[in-house]
């Protein structure tokens, strides 16, 4: 074939290649409405997996490699995933780091909603209002959010996946500001915490607010030139504020782990983790019980947690994450040996382990 022949044999291949593609989304989009209106999370990596399987023996019979087809692959899920379309509540204003979070996870077509507190988050989940609720859990250099430790308990919302996101914090300022001439800083108390360092070394007041946007947005109504905010760049650039330092973190190393929440927890993926909250007998080694429980099985303990009951004073409730689905079987005959350990046990979810965004 001449080169003219062959660049039309790819036009022509192009064609029918693009229209397929277009139907596969539109395939996706369709899966994305029955999902959603069963209350299931968009994201399936387990189907993912088989999809991807599935594609590298259909290339090898064509002579395509793993490789190639992978590339191609994780672009075309990727697009999948953005067109099935999702409803997150987070807590705090527009370009929170919570609201950065869904759109990381759900992807960024998904429909983000700002609600006041936490609590509301919870409500709007369970009243059917969104689909799912983005909640910090915990920070890698202030630690848990003990809020939704505790509305985790009182709940019956589901941990459908998690996802772990760096913080790069910035002071904001209005755009007539300068570094000098701040005397304030407002934010979340764990912002202000992730910059003590930096705030301290400026003598700045610290003000603790609800959420690190609404900082933002508080100085920016307020029309302040003598205080700032900490939060992300992000939330400058949505409120046209001024950025007067960025970084300002005591540890770079700054990620905070978020949890997705919705009335079901995820299918399990073949890398997934568990999430519960219990109990233990008031017995000398009642929690060591447990443990030896997990160390017996090889059941990989990636985080435990204590908060008090708030019931009686001194009785704690213990948060466990371990490697593994519910459904699978070494978890599943693990899982009457650990109740049996305890007053009270309770199951927060099963889902895909985490990616780690802008590591
Ligand atoms: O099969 C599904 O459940 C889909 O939603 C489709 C699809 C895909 O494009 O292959 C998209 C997103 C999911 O995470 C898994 C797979």
């Amino acid at each position: 074939m001449s080169l003219d022949e062959l660049r039309h044999r790819i036009d022509q291949l192009d064609e029918n290649i693009v229209k397929l593609l277009a139907e596969r989304l539109a395939v996706a989009e369709a899966i994305g409405h029955e999902k959603s209106a069963s209350g299931n999370a968009p994201i399936d990596p387990g189907r993912e997996r088989k999809v991807l399987d599935h594609a590298i023996s259909t290339a090898a019979a064509g002579g395509m490699s793993a490789d190639e087809i992978t590339e191609i692959y994780g672009s075309v899920i990727k697009l999948a995933r953005q067109r099935q379309e999702t409803s997150v509540a987070f807590q705090g204003e527009a370009g929170a780091y919570s609201e950065a979070a869904a759109l990381a996870y759900f992807g960024p077509r998904s429909v983000t909603r700002s609600c006041e507190s936490l609590e509301e988050v919870f409500r709007q989940v369970a009243n059917g209002i969104v689909q799912f609720g983005m909640i910090p859990i915990e920070n890698s250099v202030e630690g848990s959010i003990s809020r939704s430790y505790d509305l985790m308990l009182e709940s019956n919302l589901m941990v459908s996946g998690e996802l772990n996101l760096r913080v790069n914090h910035c002071l904001i300022g209005n755009p007539g500001s300068t570094l000098d001439g701040i005397k304030r800083v407002y934010s979340h108390p764990q912002a202000l915490g992730q910059t003590g360092h930096f705030l301290r070394q400026l003598h700045l007041e610290l003000i603790p607010a609800s959420d690190t946007a609404g900082s933002v947005k508080l100085i920016k109504e307020k029309g302040f030139t003598d205080a700032a905010a900490v939060a992300s760049e992000r939330a400058a650039a949505i409120y046209g504020m001024k950025i007067l330092a960025r970084d300002i973190m005591d540890n770079p190393n700054n990620f905070t782990r978020f949890f997705a929440l919705g009335l079901h927890d995820a299918p399990p993926s073949g890398d997934d983790k568990t999430s519960v909250v219990f109990a233990v007998k008031h017995k000398p080694g009642a929690l060591y019980e447990f443990l030896r429980i997990l160390a017996e099985r090889q059941i990989n303990l990636t985080k435990i947690e204590s908060r008090p009951t708030r019931k009686k004073a001194w009785e704690y409730n213990f948060y466990l994450d371990f490697e593994g689905h519910r459904q699978d079987e070494r978890i599943k005959a693990a899982l009457p040996a650990l109740e049996e350990q305890t007053l009270f046990f309770k199951i927060l979810g099963s889902y895909p382990k985490a990616r780690t965004e802008g590591k």
